[in-house]
């Protein structure tokens, strides 16, 4: 015989009591490890990102379903949000303004139990999180379409600070109309530069007469439909919901697995989580060959590169910087006998970070 509604909901009710009481128990115990914390450190280091990683690796590698191992993960992504904030308040800068993809990426990595504060610029995020103001900061690096965000890589020459962490977001882009549009009326559409890119052969196929307006930010592009009539927007789901746009056509977007790629910037150095990637600065004096010396000691100790990116010095015209991103931690044997070639050969490295590979 099947259980009827009433006993299935009786059921439900008294699990929902027993995670109730197991939530806050978990509470109770990052309330405990705060104190520990505290006691051990004058200064103590409240968010864990390794320990966060293995956390949630862990959850996805044990679970056995009906729900789905990404989805079990977010869900502890935010019940350990919701601790650390018992520990200690979280304020997160992020490049804004409210709505941003960068907004969501922050909230990804840190769920929603953190202040996240929009900034207008990425050097002000450096620069608030260098001053004490924010804990940590999230920037993009790189789009799977556009690539680089240069603006980043270069104000990490002239910072001190330390990459904690990487966020994995699917893009999404959305044409929207606002409260007013007149859409038989329509000759614009404000986008930021790089989503106007990311759509580009859309908006060639279906709205080739429509003049493309650059903005400084999709939620820009969002807002300036409360009082436009004669324009759409494009933007991702965050800045629709933010400023009650409509959706005229869902997932614009040229390439469906476009994606972008988030640093999370703190002033902390990580310890291994056991599944790491480490990004540096490597400067070498200019001669014939110097690219694939510096690349030689990778491939003999077998270290998997997984980005390369070369910028101006701003030291001296036509010298160049070298932005190299691998698997591993700077403290695994193999990672630290690369290191060690390289500066034996002349090179400065500037380690900016070694943190856990995105795991949601
Ligand atoms: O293990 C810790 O250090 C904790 O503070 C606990 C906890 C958690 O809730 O599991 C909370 C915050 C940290 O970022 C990592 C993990």
């Amino acid at each position: 015989m099947t259980d009827s509604l009433d006993s299935l909901r009786d059921q439900i009710d008294a699990l929902d009591q027993q995670l109730q009481t197991l939530l806050n128990r978990r509470a109770e115990l990052a309330h405990a490890v705060a104190d520990v914390k505290r006691r051990e450190d004058s200064n103590p280091v409240f968010y864990r990102p390794e320990r966060e990683a293995q956390v949630l690796q862990r959850i996805k590698e044990r679970n056995q379903g009906p729900i789905d191992g990404e989805a079990m993960a977010r869900l502890f992504r935010e019940v350990m949000s919701i601790c650390l904030a018992l520990e200690q308040p979280m304020r997160v800068a992020f490049l804004g303004p409210e709505g941003t993809f960068t907004q969501q990426a922050a909230i990804k990595h840190f769920g929603h139990a953190v202040e996240s504060v929009p900034l207008g610029a990425i050097d002000e995020v450096f620069r608030e999180v260098e001053a004490g103001a924010a804990h940590y900061g999230v920037v993009p690096v790189e789009n799977s379409t556009e690539g680089m965000v240069s603006h980043t890589l270069d104000t990490f020459m002239s910072s001190s600070l330390k990459i904690c962490g990487e966020v994995e977001l699917r893009i999404h882009h959305h044409l929207l109309a606002g409260p007013h549009t007149r859409r038989d009326k329509v000759t614009r559409v404000y986008s930021h530069q790089q989503t106007l890119a990311q759509c580009r052969q859309w908006l060639d196929a279906h709205l080739p007469t429509v003049e493309r307006i650059p903005v400084s930010s999709n939620a820009e592009a969002a807002r300036r439909l409360r009082d436009e009539w004669n324009a759409l927007a494009i933007a991702g789901d965050m800045a629709a919901e933010l400023y009650g746009l409509e959706r005229v056509q869902s997932n614009i977007e040229d390439r469906p697995d476009n994606t972008t790629r988030f640093l999370v910037i703190g002033r902390q150095d990580t310890p291994p989580s056991g599944r790491d990637k480490t990004s540096m600065l490597v400067t070498g004096k200019n001669r014939p060959g110097l690219l694939s010396d510096m690349l030689l000691p990778f491939r003999e100790q077998g270290v998997n590169l997984t980005r390369l990116e070369s910028r101006p010095s701003r030291t001296a015209n036509w010298s160049y910087v070298f932005f190299i991103d691998c698997e591993g931690h700077k403290e695994d044997p193999l990672l630290k006998s690369v290191l060690e070639k390289l500066e034996g050969d002349g090179n400065t490295i500037r380690i900016l970070g070694s943190y856990p590979k995105a795991v949601l």
